[in-house]
C-alpha cells in the first residue's frame, strides 16, 4: 500500500528511493490491495518472485484466463446510439455485469452506471480474448470500451497470481495529451491498479523509476516507449493486452514504423485491439498484419452520418482577408459564453489568431511549439473554465475530452474528412449537444461538398458577415504589418486592420447593427461580455502532478499518400486550396513533432492532404 501511495504522489516521489529498502522488507507482509485476494502461487507457477523496488513480480506469465459470463453478443449493440433507449435495458447496468467491484465502485463514483453501446458491444468479445477493431463515433466512450475489460482481467489476474513488475497492458496513443487522458481514465476506473503514462518532453528518469517500481498498465506515446525499451527500463515481455488508440493515426506513415518496432517486442500470445472513430479502408489491410482473426465492431458502419449525434453543422463563406474578423461574431452568437475551440492549420496562425482575439476575448493558443508546461496550463485552464476559447492546431483534433465544449470553429478547412470528424467531435460528447462552423472561401466550395459527401452530413449555410474595410488581423495585432507572408494572407489589406463588420441580408442572428468595434467582433450583442476583455496568457493555472502534467506529445505527421498510394477510399483530391500554410511534409520516423519548431508549422495529422 505504501508503494502505491508513494508512486501516485509527485511530492512524495523523492521519498521513494529512501523508503524502498524499508518497503521491500515490509512488502511481503503487506496484503494485496483492495479487491485482490491473497494467492499463494504454486512453486511451478513461479517465474519471478524477487522483490525489486517494493513490488513482487508476476508469479505467472501467459495469457490471462477468463470465462465470459456476460449474456449479450456484440452484434446486439449495433443500435443507433441516439435511437437506443437504454433506460429500459438492464443489460447495460454495470452492477449486473459481473465486473470487478473495484471498477463498478470507481465508475459509480464518476457517475457512470450504464454502459454506452460501444462498451456493451466490446465487453464480451474482449473478455473472451478476441482481437478486435472497434469503431464508434467521437465521444461515445471508446476508452472505457477497451478499458473496462482490460482492467477487469488484470484485477482478476493479480488476484490469482499476485502483483507484477512488468506491465500487462500497453496502450499506444498518438499524442501526450491523449495518452494522459487514457491513463487517467484507466486510473480513475480502477484505482487499485498501478498505471503509468510515459511520453517525451519530460525527464525520463522519473518514468524509469516508476517502471522499476512496477506497473500494471503502461500508456504512452511511441517515441518515449521505444526510448524506455532501449534503456532496458520498459520490459514488454509480459504484455497481454495492447491497444492502439486512434488506430488509423497510429498506423499512418510516421507512426507505423515505431508502432511496429514496439509490437515486435510484445509476446505473440496477446490480445490486440484497435479503436478509432474513423477507420479508412486502407487500415483494414494493415490490421491483418497486427491482429489475429480480428472481430470488427463498427457502430458507424456504412451509415451516412459519421459524426456524433447532436452536433449542428454550419458553414459560412468568407473572403480570406475577412476571416479573422468574423470569428468574434460567430463565437459571440454561437458559443453563447460557453467553451469554443477554433482550429487553425498552422501554429503561427493559432498564435496570431489567439493574440488578436485576446483583445476582446479570453483565449489561449495551443500547438506543438508551445512549451509543455504552458500547454498543460493552457489545457487545464480551458478545462477549468478560466478561459473559454482555445485556438488550436490539429494537435487538439483527436481524442481530447473536454466536457461541455459548445462550439467548434474550423477557421481553416481540415486536410481530410477524417480530421473534420475528429475536430468536430470535440463537441457533442457523451450524448451532449454542440455546434460546429466551417469557414470557407469561394474557392473551397468543392471541398466543403466533399466533406459533406464523405462524412454524410449537411451544413446549414450561415449568412455572410460583411467586414467593412476588410481586415487583416495579423497586421493589426503586434506591429508586424507586412511581415507575414503566408499565402493565405493577402497583404493588400495589410493596413486596414479590422474593419467594421456588418451582416449581409437577413442575418438570422437577431441583430442588425453588425459589429461596430474593430478587432474581433467585440460586439454589443447580448453575450459579448461573457468572455471578459483581456487575455490571460500569464499561465495562472496550476499544473498537475507527476505523470499527469504533460501537454501534447510526440505527434508525428503523416504523409499517408506517399506510402499508401491508392489503398484508400479512392478519393484522392485534397480539400480546396490551402495556399501556403507553411507546412513541410515529412515522412518516416517518429518525430517528436511538437518539440521541433523549425519549418514545421503545422500540427496536422496528415500532411498528405488527401482524404483517406
Ligand atoms: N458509460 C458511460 N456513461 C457516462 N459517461 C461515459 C460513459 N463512458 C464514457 N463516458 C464519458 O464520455 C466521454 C467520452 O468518452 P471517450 O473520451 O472515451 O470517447 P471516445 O469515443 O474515445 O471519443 P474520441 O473518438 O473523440 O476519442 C468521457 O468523458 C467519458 O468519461
Amino acid at each position: 500500500m505504501m508503494s502505491i501511495i508513494l508512486r501516485r504522489s509527485s511530492s512524495k516521489r523523492a521519498l521513494t528511493a529512501a523508503l524502498s529498502s524499508v518497503e521491500s522488507i515490509l512488502h511481503n507482509h503487506l496484503s494485496p490491495k483492495s479487491g485482490a485476494a491473497a494467492v499463494v502461487p504454486k512453486p511451478d507457477e513461479i517465474v519471478k518472485t524477487r522483490c525489486l523496488g517494493g513490488r513482487e513480480f508476476h508469479v505467472k506469465s501467459g495469457p490471462l484466463d477468463f470465462k465470459a459470463t456476460m449474456m449479450w453478443q456484440a452484434q446486439s449493440a449495433v443500435d443507433d446510439y441516439a435511437a437506443y433507449d437504454d433506460s429500459k435495458d438492464e443489460g447495460l447496468e454495470i452492477t449486473k455485469l459481473g465486473i470487478s467491484q473495484d471498477i463498478v465502485a470507481a465508475l459509480a463514483k464518476r457517475g457512470i452506471s450504464k454502459l454506452f453501446p460501444i462498451q456493451r458491444a466490446v465487453l464480451e468479445p474482449a473478455m473472451q480474448g478476441r482481437d478486435m477493431i472497434g469503431r464508434a463515433r467521437t465521444g461515445t466512450g471508446k476508452t472505457l470500451a477497451f478499458g473496462i475489460p482490460i482492467l477487469d482481467k488484470i484485477i482478476q489476474f493479480n488476484a490469482k497470481h499476485g502483483r507484477g513488475r512488468n506491465p500487462l497492458c500497453l496502450v499506444l496513443a498518438p499524442t501526450r495529451e491523449l495518452a494522459k487522458q487514457v491513463e487517467k481514465e484507466f486510473y480513475e476506473s480502477a484505482p487499485s491498479l498501478d498505471t503509468i503514462c510515459v511520453y517525451g518532453g519530460t525527464p525520463i528518469s522519473g518514468q524509469m523509476r516508476a517502471l522499476d517500481y512496477g506497473v500494471d498498465i503502461c500508456v504512452g506515446t511511441p517515441g518515449r516507449i521505444i526510448d524506455l525499451m532501449k534503456r532496458g527500463a520498459l520490459n514488454l515481455s509480459e504484455v497481454q493486452f495492447v491497444v492502439l488508440d486512434e488506430a488509423d493515426q497510429m498506423l499512418s506513415v510516421g507512426f507505423a514504423e515505431d508502432v511496429e518496432v514496439i509490437l515486435e517486442k510484445l509476446p505473440q500470445n496477446r490480445q490486440s485491439m484497435m479503436f478509432s472513430a474513423t477507420m479508412p479502408p486502407w487500415i483494414r489491410n494493415l490490421t491483418q498484419k497486427y491482429l489475429k482473426n480480428p472481430l470488427t465492431i463498427d457502430l458507424v458502419g456504412d451509415s451516412d452520418q459519421k459524426l456524433a449525434d447532436g452536433i449542428s453543422l454550419y458553414s459560412i463563406a468568407t473572403d480570406m482577408w475577412s476571416k479573422a474578423s468574423i470569428i468574434g461574431p460567430l463565437i459571440t452568437e454561437h458559443a453563447k459564453g460557453g467553451k469554443c475551440i477554433v482550429f487553425t492549420q498552422t501554429k503561427r496562425d493559432a498564435d496570431r489568431l489567439a493574440g488578436a482575439m485576446a483583445r476582446n476575448f479570453r483565449c489561449e493558443a495551443l500547438h506543438g511549439d508551445i512549451s509543455q508546461s504552458q500547454r498543460e496550463r493552457t489545457l487545464s485552464g480551458f478545462r477549468d473554465g478560466h478561459f473559454n476559447i482555445l485556438v488550436a492546431t490539429d494537435v487538439a483534433a483527436r481524442g481530447l475530452d473536454v466536457p461541455n465544449v459548445d462550439l467548434i470553429i474550423h477557421y481553416e478547412l481540415p486536410n481530410t474528412s477524417e480530421t473534420f470528424v475528429h475536430r468536430t467531435g470535440r463537441t457533442g460528447r457523451a450524448g451532449k449537444k454542440g455546434s460546429a462552423i466551417l469557414i470557407y472561401t469561394q474557392e473551397q466550395s468543392r471541398a466543403v461538398r466533399g466533406i459533406e459527401r464523405d462524412v454524410g452530413c449537411r451544413f446549414t449555410e450561415l449568412p455572410r458577415i460583411a467586414v467593412e474595410g476588410g481586415g487583416n488581423m495579423f497586421n493589426d495585432m503586434s506591429g508586424q504589418s507586412g511581415t507575414y507572408r503566408g499565402g493565405m494572407r493577402d497583404r493588400r489589406y495589410g493596413d486596414m486592420g479590422f474593419g467594421r463588420s456588418s451582416r449581409q441580408g437577413d442575418s438570422g442572428f437577431g441583430r442588425s447593427g453588425g459589429y461596430k468595434s474593430p478587432g474581433f467582433g467585440r460586439s454589443s450583442g447580448p453575450s459579448s461580455g461573457s468572455f471578459g476583455s483581456n487575455a490571460n496568457r500569464s499561465g495562472n493555472f496550476s499544473g498537475s502532478g507527476f505523470n499527469r502534467s504533460s501537454g501534447f506529445g510526440e505527434f508525428a505527421r503523416s504523409d499517408r499518400s506517399s506510402a499508401f498510394g491508392d489503398i484508400g477510399s479512392g478519393r484522392s483530391s485534397r480539400f480546396g486550396d490551402f495556399g501556403d500554410n507553411n507546412s513541410k511534409q515529412t515522412s518516416g520516423g517518429f518525430t517528436d513533432f511538437f518539440g521541433s519548431s523549425g519549418n514545421n508549422n503545422t500540427d496536422n495529422q496528415n500532411t498528405g492532404r488527401r482524404p483517406f
